[in-house]
Order: structure tokens, then sequence, then C-alpha cells
């Protein structure tokens, strides 16, 4: 077991520097309470770090309200984060002015869940997919027009047939395509993709996300996948990070993660869907998480998850967690992780005992 190296991030046993290194990462929302009386701060992320890699996925998990959109914005600096840093290609984007944070975001691309609300409804699919490109000055007309037919083709969308419907006249997938075309027209090398297929239907899903893959080998583009479906992120990630209420609780390699879960609130997480045993092949009965996350504008001291875990003891209230290294490249935030025996309360302290009254000693 070896505390988190703030160098490497610890996280991945990665060849060369990676392509994004977050550290630290802090975004807060302060909040207004009822008659404009002072209200409190909304922890969104707290503390936040990682790595990525050139050609790696990274997922990214948790209940709603965790912190995970908040956690890909502020990658990508909308807005920028309160504090901490965000080091792409070896830039580091909370330095940087906003000619060269443009010039980054070329870089890497943000693809959202609502693929109709991304798109301008009133531009053609050739104009939309046309737009990054021109907003960066690439090539001329012909050249553009060259590489959106090529784009289009790319996504699985053939420009004769598509390119002069507006977004009205697609389906949700077929939006998803224009959206991921526009994402990669400036050949990002990291693309940002916050429930990028979750209001698709499970056939689409499959198609876009195999489109993902081939983007990736061919590209060997990056992502940061989010998702609310576990299966889904474990189909495409290599590591996963789990966040509960603006923390990570445990981040590893995607296999170890849903094999052998070493927080309690992941193996909550993974409890409450229907799933496999991996080892002894039973289907497993989904159960509930129990209770409600705590509200992120006041989160229990120490350790946050305790108010919900089977396992907390006195130290989980006084004391906060930090991210240590347990498996290779899988990290831990809990004093108490599943591969140590279940803690056991320590017996109270018998009552104290009065002294024994002084007894008199008086010789004879
Ligand atoms: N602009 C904002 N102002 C105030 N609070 C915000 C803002 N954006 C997010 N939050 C709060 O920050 C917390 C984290 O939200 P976030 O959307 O990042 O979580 P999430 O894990 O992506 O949730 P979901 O899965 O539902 O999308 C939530 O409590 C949310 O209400």
């Amino acid at each position: 077991m070896t505390a988190v190296d703030e160098r490497t991030g610890g996280q991945r046993a990665g060849t060369g520097s990676p392509l994004l290194r977050a550290r630290n990462l802090v975004q807060e929302f302060p909040v207004r309470a009822a008659g404009g009386v002072k209200g409190g701060v909304v922890h969104a992320v707290s503390n936040v770090s990682f790595d990525i890699y050139a050609g790696e996925t990274l997922g990214v998990v948790g209940e709603t309200g965790s912190g995970k959109s908040t956690l890909a914005r502020s990658v990508i600096q909308l807005p920028r984060p309160k504090s901490g840093t965000v080091e792409f290609q070896g830039k580091d984007l909370m330095k940087v002015g906003r000619r060269e944070l443009k010039d980054s975001r070329r870089h890497m691309q943000m693809v959202y869940q609502d693929p109709f609300g991304s798109l301008n409804p009133r531009w053609r699919v050739t104009e939309l997919v046309e737009e990054p490109l021109r907003g960066h000055g690439w090539g001329n007309a012909d050249s553009r027009k060259r590489r959106v037919e090529e784009l289009l083709d790319l996504v699985g969308l053939d420009p004769s047939q598509y390119g002069k419907r507006r977004p009205f006249e697609l389906s949700g997938g077929q939006c998803q395509r224009v959206a991921i075309a526009r994402a990669i027209a400036l050949e990002p090398a990291l693309i940002v993709a916050d429930e990028a297929v979750s209001s698709l239907d499970v056939l689409i899903q499959a198609q876009v996300l195999n489109l993902f893959e081939k983007l990736r080998r061919e590209m060997n583009l990056s992502y940061l996948f989010i998702a609310h479906d576990l299966a889904m992120v474990k189909q495409v990630s290599d590591r996963v990070a789990v966040m509960y209420l603006g923390q990570l609780a445990e981040i590893g390699p995607s296999e170890g993660i849903y094999r052998q879960p070493l927080h309690p609130y992941t193996a909550a997480l993974l409890d409450s869907i229907p799933r496999v045993d991996p080892v002894t092949g039973a289907a497993h009965r989904p159960v509930a998480l129990p209770g409600e996350p705590p509200s992120p504008i006041d989160p229990p001291s120490g350790c946050r998850f305790r108010t919900r875990c089977p396992r907390a003891q006195q130290k989980c209230a006084e004391e906060a967690p930090q991210l240590v290294e347990r498996l290779p490249g899988h990290q831990v935030s809990c004093h108490f992780p599943l591969d140590l025996p279940m803690p056991t309360v320590p017996p109270k302290p018998a009552a104290p005992v009065a002294d024994p009254a002084p007894t008199s000693t008086t010789a004879a």
C-alpha cells in the first residue's frame, strides 16, 4: 500500500507522460438561500486528481449529483475550476490566456447527452460539420468541403443523403453522429463524452460506442467517458473512476474495479445493478443503495460516504481518508477497504471505576 504519488498520479503503469494530468481539482458553486439571505457553497468537485494517457478511455461513474459533469467541465475549463491544475499536452490550462485556451480546445472536444440541443436547428448537416473548421480558420472552402465529406463518411453518414438535412430531419443517433463529426473535425486528442449515448436506444448506443472505438483505434483518441450505466462504462473503459459527493472514492483498471471493488461505495453501486457474478456465474439480485446522498452544501466530516457505509467507524468521522494504492494501479480512498476484514466496533470502554477508598494502614 503506497500513498498516491503526486508526480505521477500513481494511477497507471503508463508509459511516457499523460495526455491530461488533473491535480487537486476543486469546483464550487455559491448558492443563495431563500429570500436572498447568504447561502452556502455546493462542493461539487473536491480535490480530484487523475491522469489520462493517449489512446486510453477513463470511465467516470457515480450517482446523480456526484460531480461527474462538473469534473468533465472543469477539465475543459468551462468554467475554469476554482483551484487545482489541469495540464493538457504539457500545458497548464489554468494559467494560459484566452487565445491559448481556444487553441487547446481544438484538441479537447466535448460530446453532450442531448444531440439536438447541441446543434443549431437552422443549419444543414454540412454547415454544422464545417463550422468548427471555419471557426479555427482551417483550409479554404474547397478543402473544407472535402473534409466535411470525409468526416461524414467516418461517422457513417452518407454525405449525399444527409448533407443537406437539418437536425429535425435526423434521428437521435444520426444527430449524435453529426455532433461527433463536429467534435473530431479538428483531430482532437481527447473527447469528453458526458452521457453521450444515454439518450439513444440500445441498438444506436451500440453503434455510437463502436464508432468511438473505431475513432480511438484510427486516431489514437483518448476519452473521458461519463455514464450512469455501469455495464457500459466497463465495456468501453480501460480504467474507471468512481465519484461520491464530489470526490474520488476509487480509481483503477476497469477489470479490477468490477471484479474486486475496494470501496464499500463501489461495491454498493455494483450491487445495485443486475449482473452475473464474475466468479460463480450466478445471477445477482440487485440491492438498492442504502439511504440518500447527503447535501453537497454540507458534506459529512471525514469520509463523505460514512453516513451510508456499513463499515464506518469513529475514525471515518474524524479523519478524511486519502487515495492510496492497494493493488497495482488501483487506488481507494477508505480507512477500511474491502480487502481488509470487516472492522469490528471497538469495545466500549468500561464504566470508570471509582478509585478505591484509601485504606488506612495505621499501625496497630
Ligand atoms: N451551476 C451550478 N450551480 C449550482 N450547483 C451546481 C451547478 N452545477 C452543478 N451543481 C451541483 O453540483 C453537484 C454536482 O453536479 P453534477 O451535475 O456535476 O453531478 P453529476 O454526477 O454529473 O450528476 P448527473 O449524473 O445527474 O448528471 C450537484 O449537487 C449539482 O446540483
